[in-house]
């Protein structure tokens, strides 16, 4: 699609660069020059008038037209083959601003302006009326593209909520990925938080951050499209695949790009809080874009609404919001990347915890326990829980010490148990790291790989699956290929509530961790349609394969406003930290822990899994107790008779590892 703050170069190496066309791009706006996609232009529905706009005499003719809508609002130039919108100067209707102002200084490339963002204006625009009822801001200036100028071509990826498809823009024969969200029943507190999605997903224009392109609407389906340039890979999928063995200063040139990205974000006042390898998305020249906003936020310096503490996958989750803070910055962010660095060097996920316990410990052993002074000064709301009764000493320079002594330097702020200490995105482009040889290599420069997404290796792995003869399937299979054993494909005990409940847990098969090296398979999430991440995974087998359900929550958002509320659907405590931590005023409590086994044999643990204030250890006792206790139950109730560990077709088999105190996960093959 145009765009007039396209760049010459797309991949941004230059931010600074970037930085004074924004001014130049700034510059032209302020001469109120829009780029419009000529699509977008035809989308105008015919029969549709805005009663509120007055229609000059000649352009009543064509008043059901584009050209009649657009000729209201501006007057179009015909520029090297490109079409642009001049927006008329504002005689006749004024130009009101929206009531939420989504921090758009700039304005929005490829659409065209509208007046403003009244309902009945959007839909003469032909936006549904379930969108213009709760989320006029999100698409206000905008104008819809229908489902019909595409063609869909394969489906690329599944999202939590979403499912996301490679199409072709039929008009413009670009190659992009369209994300349909799904809503159920056009819930407004679901529209609401996708709205979120996009308004944020507005306020940013950096090479290294995905570009929403546009939105497209389907009147039959009532669904819902946002448009990105397609990305053939992902950090994960990257990292998964066999074929793939990172160098140095390509590590360098993923990290600079991801912190890049992220310092365009912290700038614009957005916290990602959900940076993993699966939302890095690469392209086939080696540009890296932060993708899947569905849990950013915004922030601001002073900020005193409190945010929720349960966001980021659990992998990549900061100690202070396992600790449950409600107020916190871009260092949760910063650690996210601290995370991926040390994984992009030790080819593996570095902490890669099955619930919000272990998680806590795991970075503990690594990182070290915070400080006495620390405690007393975070006031956390789990500290009273998670303190462990001996402080743990830090070994990240020991634990890492094969990795370049640079890149050791800049885990090691990172990875910093304190927030304040971890840096900003800038400081950490200003590392060593950055700076010294071997320098990052152009993007242009990195191999030409097969698409290799998360996704991708998962359908491999199925494949694989498949293929394999009966007989060399079992329990304990341990001979999986690197793309097998790094992606995120088997699903083990979980952990899910019962009757209407919509949350579950899976513990991810980590084929590695038998056999002494520790690579776990997919971080433990649940992120809902309004968009939170809880501790747990989404992924759940059932009678008929696997199942990834939008799971339920109990934090909404609205309005910019993050707050915690009992879900509709009876949400029941997810991991073993919801029953422990101290219950805010307007947070749902949590009454029963349950166990997920096949969806027609759920168990039900009842009963907090943690007495409130048992220190670190204890939990962990009793988070290890329940892990075997859950698979017990599994097994009995699907009538599993294979050998011990087994827990029958719940397609897990655990056993507990005494030396390092934690439950080790395989695959039952058999099922
Ligand atoms: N622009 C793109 N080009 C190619 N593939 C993409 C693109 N955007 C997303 N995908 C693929 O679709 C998957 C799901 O997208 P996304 O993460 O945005 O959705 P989501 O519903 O928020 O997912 P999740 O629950 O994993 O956060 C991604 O992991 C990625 O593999």
């Amino acid at each position: 699609m145009g765009c007039i703050c396209s760049k010459g170069s797309s991949e941004g190496d230059n931010v600074s660069e970037h930085d004074k066309d924004k001014d130049k791009e700034k510059e032209v706006y302020k001469s109120s020059v829009h780029m419009v996609a000529p699509l977008q232009r035809e989308e105008i529905k015919v029969g549709l008038v805005n009663p509120k706009i007055e229609i000059p005499m000649k352009s009543k003719s064509k008043r059901t037209s584009e050209s009649g809508l657009l000729s209201l609002l501006a007057t179009k130039v015909e520029d090297d083959g490109k079409t642009r919108i001049i927006e008329r100067p504002k005689e006749g209707h004024h130009k009101r601003r929206s009531t939420f102002d989504f921090g758009m200084q700039q304005p929005m490339s490829r659409v065209v302006s509208m007046p403003n963002g009244a309902r009945g204006e959007l839909e003469v625009a032909g936006w549904p009326s379930w969108l213009t009822s709760v989320a006029a801001e999100a698409i206000q200036g905008w104008l819809p593209r229908s489902v019909e100028s595409f063609e869909k071509l394969n489906k690329i990826g599944q999202g939590t909520y979403s499912s996301v498809y490679k199409a072709r823009d039929l008009k413009t024969n670009k190659i992009v990925a369209m994300k349909k969200v799904r809503f159920v029943n056009m819930d407004p507190e679901s529209v609401r938080f996708m709205a979120r999605e996009i308004c944020i997903l507005r306020k940013l224009d950096h090479p290294n951050v995905m570009k929403l392109e546009a939105l497209v609407t389907s009147r039959i389906s009532g669904s819902l499209y946002l448009v990105f340039e397609y990305m053939e890979h992902d950090l994960s999928g990257l990292a998964a695949a066999p074929w793939v063995k990172f160098t140095e200063s390509q590590i360098k040139c993923y990290m600079q790009k991801l912190l890049r990205g992220l310092e365009h974000c912290h700038s614009r006042g957005v916290l990602h809080r959900d940076i993993k390898g699966s939302n890095l998305l690469i392209d086939d020249n080696g540009v890296l874009k932060i993708g899947d906003f569905g849990l950013a936020t915004t922030f601001e310096p002073n900020q005193t609404q409190p945010l929720t503490s349960r966001v980021v996958t659990l992998w990549y989750r900061a100690p202070e919001l396992l600790l449950g803070a409600t107020e916190y910055g871009v260092a949760i962010d910063m650690w996210s990347a601290g995370c991926i660095l040390a994984e992009l060097f030790a080819g593996k996920p570095i902490m890669p915890g099955r619930t919000e316990v272990e998680q806590m410990h795991k970075i503990f052993k690594l990182c070290g326990s915070p400080s006495e002074e620390y405690w007393k000064k975070s006031k956390l709301p789990h500290a009273t829980s998670f303190k462990p009764q001996h402080p743990y000493k830090r070994c990240v320079t020991d634990t890492f010490k094969d990795f370049p002594p640079s890149a050791l330097a800049l885990v090691d702020i990172l990875l910093s148990i304190e927030p304040e200490k971890r840096g900003t995105a800038s400081s950490a482009l200003n590392s060593e790291f950055f700076n010294t040889k071997p320098l990052p290599c152009d993007p242009s420069s990195l191999p030409k790989y097969p698409p290799s997404k998360e996704y991708d290796a998962k359908i491999r792995e199925e494949e694989a699956r498949r293929q394999k003869p009966e007989s060399v399937k079992g329990c304990g299979d341990e001979s999986l290929s690197k793309s097998s054993r790094q992606s995120k494909g088997c699903t083990t005990t979980s952990i899910v509530g019962q009757g209407q409940s919509n949350i579950s847990i899976s513990v991810k098969y980590n084929p590695l961790e038998e056999s002494g090296t520790r690579l776990p398979i997919e971080p433990p999430r649940v992120k809902n349609r309004n968009g939170f991440t809880h501790s747990t995974s989404v992924i759940h087998p059932n009678a008929a394969g696997y199942d990834r359900k939008v799971k339920e929550d109990s934090c909404v958002s609205q309005n910019g406003r993050e707050f915690l509320r009992q879900g509709s659907h009876k949400s029941r405590a997810v991991g073993y930290f919801s029953s422990v931590h101290s219950k805010r005023d307007d947070e749902p409590s949590y009454g029963d822990s349950t166990v997920y086994v096949p969806k027609k044999s759920r168990l039900l643990c009842s009963g907090p899994l943690v007495p409130p204030g048992g220190s670190m250890e204890d939990m962990l006792k009793e988070h290890e107790r329940q892990i075997q206790e859950a698979v017990r139950k599994a097994r009995e109730s699907s009538g599993c008779k294979c050998s011990s560990g087994c827990s029958g077709n719940s397609l897990v088999r655990i056993s507990f590892n005494a030396d390092c105190g934690e439950n080790q996960v395989a695959p039952n093959l058999q099922h």
